[in-house]
């Protein structure tokens, strides 16, 4: 047997022997007690101390770092802390679908599909600029208590190597938060409001969830125009950065004018569903004055779409004052609608706070029967003609309604709509199919339809003159004059 202190022993007779060994008895045991005592010495004096270190120790030999995500917080939860959590979990159900051995399927707040995630105690992984990390879904320690019953929270944990701590707290966090804000935006139900008074005030009104079915793909426009709008939306819509370095409310202005019929109201549904904004749609003669404007304007949240169609008509915006004074005590009651000023100031101090933008929408018929204040750059930042259709309007219009690209029919469709004013809505309207007859000839039937109704057009612009025609895409005819 090897000694165990074999500094003590002594090598001689068994006497020697026999005391060596009480002395070597002794020794240990006085040894534990001043071990003993110097623990306890240490312990009340500097416990804490060195536990902390010694923590301290264990963390820094640990070469990862995890941080959670919790549903709610201990403390009964805000918004903020469910909003990261959705955000996580929405992001998330990209890649657990393809990794993840068990997955369920969650309804999440807004959204209108229900949203795959990793079951209870299962995680994924993600690489995010060449590194990778990990997402595990957990549930907390009961934080129930007698009056709420049994509660335990989900948390997610994120997992990561020490080394990517600045990159992944950083940009990987902000990436996943903004990535799910997106998802779960693109499947948001949309909404449309509309507005109404009455004496208690202004107020929005829930119309019913905003299903229109337009999109920019199917809108019939030349290409390079809607690309330029597409591109221009979404750059606002990411815009949170640029506006806050440039110290301007995050909010664009859009006019759009052209011919009733030219596809401005849906342009709007297109936007709205591009971005997945909600539309608040404005009726200014319901408004009574510019103080219930204002409070409306107040209260459109970010990201969404404020819409006044048909600007020019919609009110009439004076700055005059209606005086009525028959009241019986002869003292001036004073109506005051909207005005001009009143509707430019709203505008103007329409602002977003920073977690989304705002989008203004004007349409009109008749652009130049604005007042130049209201449609100049900095209210309505773009202004976008929605013209007669052209050859390839038309080309787009045939695609959706007639599912056909191409036919010896189009050469003479495309000549015919150089010299005519007709509008998308016409075209539409020629090309819709009625009993499945484009299926049976190949669209051929629609096609001389709408050539015979821009042959008609043609002729009816030969002889009233091209003039008339453009006032009545301008919406400027006069009552009684040809319509
Ligand atoms: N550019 C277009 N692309 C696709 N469809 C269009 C287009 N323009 C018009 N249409 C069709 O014509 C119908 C009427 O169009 P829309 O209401 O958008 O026109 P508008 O310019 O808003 O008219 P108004 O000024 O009378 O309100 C739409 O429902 C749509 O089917």
């Amino acid at each position: 047997m090897v000694n165990p202190l074999p500094f003590m022993g002594h090598q001689g007779s068994p006497g020697h022997e026999g005391m060596s060994q009480m002395g070597l008895g002794m020794a240990i045991a006085a040894t534990m007690v001043v071990l003993t005592m110097f623990q306890q010495f240490l312990f009340s004096h500097f416990g804490g101390y060195l536990e902390r270190c010694l923590r301290k120790l264990v963390s820094s030999m640990d070469p990862y770092v995890q941080i959670r995500f919790t549903e709610e917080s201990t403390d009964g939860g805000g918004p903020k802390n469910y909003e990261a959590y959705a955000a996580i979990e929405t992001y998330l159900s990209s890649k657990c679908s393809a990794q993840a051995p068990r997955l369920k399927a969650n309804s999440v707040r807004d959204i209108n599909a229900p949203v795959l995630c990793v079951d209870d105690g299962e995680g994924v992984s993600d690489e995010f600029n060449g590194v990778t990390v990990w997402w595990h879904l957990g549930k907390e320690k009961d934080q129930g208590d007698i009056y709420r019953g049994s509660r335990r929270n989900r948390y997610y944990a994120l997992t990561f190597r020490k080394k990517n701590r600045k990159m992944v707290v950083g940009e990987y966090v902000r990436h996943v938060m903004e990535e799910g804000k997106a998802v779960a935006a693109s499947h948001r139900q949309l909404k449309l409001y509309s507005n109404s008074s009455s004496e208690h005030g202004a107020y929005w009104n829930y119309i019913m969830d905003f299903d229109h079915p337009a999109k920019f793909e199917t809108l019939a426009m030349e290409k390079e125009k809607k690309e330029e709008i597409i591109d221009d939306l979404y750059r606002f819509s990411a815009g949170r950065d640029y506006y806050r370095r440039i110290g301007k409310p995050w909010k664009r202005g859009y006019l759009l004018y052209g011919p009733p019929g030219t596809g401005k109201s849906t342009m709007i549904a297109a936007m709205a569903n591009l971005l997945s904004y909600d539309v608040y749609d404005l009726e200014l003669t319901a408004v009574l004055s510019n103080a219930a404007l204002k409070r409306l304007l107040n209260r459109i949240p970010c990201n969404s779409i404020l819409v006044i169609e048909d600007i020019d008509c919609s009110s009439k915006i004076t700055n005059q004052r209606e005086m009525n004074n028959q009241d019986e005590d002869k003292t001036v009651k004073i109506l005051e609608k909207v005005t001009l000023s009143g509707l430019l100031n709203c505008i103007d101090g329409l602002f977003s706070a920073n977690d989304g933008g705002r989008l203004m929408v004007f349409t009109t018929n008749n652009v130049d029967a604005l007042d130049s204040a209201l449609v100049r750059r900095g209210r309505m930042d773009k202004h976008i003609p929605m013209t007669y259709c052209g050859f390839e309007a038309f080309t787009m219009l045939a695609k959706n309604y007639l599912r056909i690209e191409e036919h010896e029919l189009f050469g003479r469709i495309e000549e015919l709509l150089k010299g005519s004013s007709v509008t998308p809505a016409d075209v539409a309207e020629t090309l819709i199919e009625r009993g499945g007859k484009a299926e049976d000839c190949g669209g051929e039937y629609y096609l001389n339809k709408l050539i015979r109704v821009l042959e008609e057009n043609c002729e009816a612009k030969k002889s009233i003159g091209g003039e008339m025609l453009e006032k009545k895409g301008k919406g400027e005819l006069e009552n009684g004059e040809c319509n």
